[in-house]
């Protein structure tokens, strides 16, 4: 395919991407067997013109004088993030070919005007209201955070399973199948491997027999606030696709009781063949609507984790396509989600055992604002340091300090700036009443 060719293909990817609600992964990954004449190099340099895209999403719509479409949104790349010229752009744009059309008077216009002064929420990247929510949490460190959530290329962080073998083998076999794996700085379960070229990591011979998961080292870290120890009962409460149910379930040793429980029933079916890889043993439970279900649960749980439905705004380094989908009405209406959920999840402890509430929102909304509600009408709950709730075999020493210096007590926020994972947030109570 010609550059050009290519830049038009960018576009109508990030028209499909725009129009539907699937990873922009995924639509890439359609495009490219739609369009089996595309190589293995076009698709690339397709895939990276979109991610370019979608990371500067918000600048280049204001630049573009607030046109949204796949084709602008190149444009405007080309201009503000390439430094192409205006001349140079042109010649992307001859028509020719399968390339796009010439430019409009209007679109040389927008490339020409250079001078506009820009406003920050456009330079952070973000949506508007999320900037407004970081200055608020942040105050003279937003823009450091907007930027590590919205920039750079994540990681793939694998979790051990310290069940089966110990990161030292991993790390060994791994580097035998050709790779580089580096230890986490924080989780003691971690290896972290670069992002580029993508590594097959569902293809490894650890990864089929349950050896390692795809888990982010935030994920990893607040797994540990658990102290999950053999013998417990333990309620992974929206277990999702079972990420956290995996992490728990490694540390009771095949001792005790794991309930994963969700809305989803699809969602408990999907974490069965991962259960099984991970030799972690599992009794999945659907929830109704306002929680029916678990009344035999009612005070038996020494661990309640509560991973709430969130905005995932913490893992938009990963999924920047989710920063513009998300509007203000959507954290609304998860931040009354949670503190329901939560609410319903403490019932299900039993006196002494400990609730984690936990999100990878980076948004105060539903974050501070949830576990405010929470602690409002909940006496019987006392607040957990941290640095008291940290099981120790599952962070390292410099994670336990680093932890210890980010959390305000008994509350935990994780970022790419911060500590270089997904952004989560966490707090940790016990029942005392
Ligand atoms: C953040 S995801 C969980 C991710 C998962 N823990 C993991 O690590 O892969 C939140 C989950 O909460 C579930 N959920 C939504 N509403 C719920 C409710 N009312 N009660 C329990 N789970 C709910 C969703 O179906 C979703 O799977």
């Amino acid at each position: 395919m010609t550059p050009a060719a290519r830049l038009a293909a960018a576009a109508s990817v990030l028209d499909s991407i725009a129009q539907g609600r699937q990873p922009a992964e995924v639509v890439l990954k359609a495009w490219g067997a739609a369009n089996r004449y595309a190589g293995s190099k076009d698709r690339r340099a397709i895939a990276d013109q979109v991610y370019k895209v979608l990371r500067a999403r918000g600048r280049l719509v204001w630049a573009m004088d607030g046109r949204e479409d796949g084709r602008a949104l190149v444009i405007g790349s080309l201009s503000l993030i390439d430094g192409l010229s205006l001349e140079e752009i042109e010649a992307l744009h001859t028509g020719d070919g399968y390339g796009p059309k010439p430019l409009s008077k209007q679109e040389r216009a927008r490339i020409s005007l250079t001078g506009d002064e820009v406003p920050g929420w456009v330079v952070a990247g973000l949506p508007e209201f999320v900037v407004e929510d970081f200055k608020a949490t942040y105050e003279d460190r937003w823009a450091e955070e907007a930027a590590g959530l919205m920039l750079p290329r994540a990681p793939i962080d694998l979790r051990v399973n310290i069940a089966k073998a110990t990161v030292e083998e991993v790390e060994a076999e791994l580097r035998e199948a050709g790779l580089e794996p580096e230890r986490t700085p924080w989780s003691a379960t971690g290896l972290r491997l670069g992002a580029e070229p993508p590594p097959n990591v569902q293809a490894l011979e650890a990864f089929k027999e349950g050896r390692i998961e795809i888990q982010d080292e935030g994920s990893q870290i607040v797994c540990a606030l658990a102290g999950v120890e053999p013998g417990m009962t333990v309620i992974d409460y929206c277990a999702g696709g079972g990420g956290k149910t995996l992490g728990l379930g490694m540390r009771l040793e095949g001792e005790g009781r794991l309930v994963a429980c969700d809305i989803v029933q699809k969602r408990l079916d999907n974490i069965r063949p991962r259960l099984i890889r991970a030799g972690v043993e599992a009794e999945l439970q659907q929830l109704g609507p306002n929680g029916g279900g678990v009344e035999d649960l009612v005070d038996q749980a020494d661990v309640v984790f509560v991973d709430a439905p969130c905005s995932g705004s913490g893992t938009w380094r990963r999924k920047p396509e989710d920063a513009w989908r998300l509007k203000v009405e959507d954290v609304d209406r998860l931040h009354t989600l949670q503190t329901q959920i939560l609410a319903r999840a403490a019932k299900l402890v039993k006196p002494g055992g400990r609730l984690i509430y936990v999100t990878c929102s980076m948004l105060r909304q539903e974050n501070e604002a949830s576990v405010d509600a929470f602690e409002e009408d909940h006496d019987g709950f006392m607040a957990v340091g941290v640095a008291d709730a940290l099981d120790g075999a599952l962070v390292t020493d410099a994670g336990r300090a680093k932890l210890t210096e980010l959390a305000d007590h008994h509350r935990l926020r994780l970022s790419p700036a911060t500590a270089g994972t997904d952004g989560f947030y966490a707090a940790v109570y016990e029942r005392v009443a």
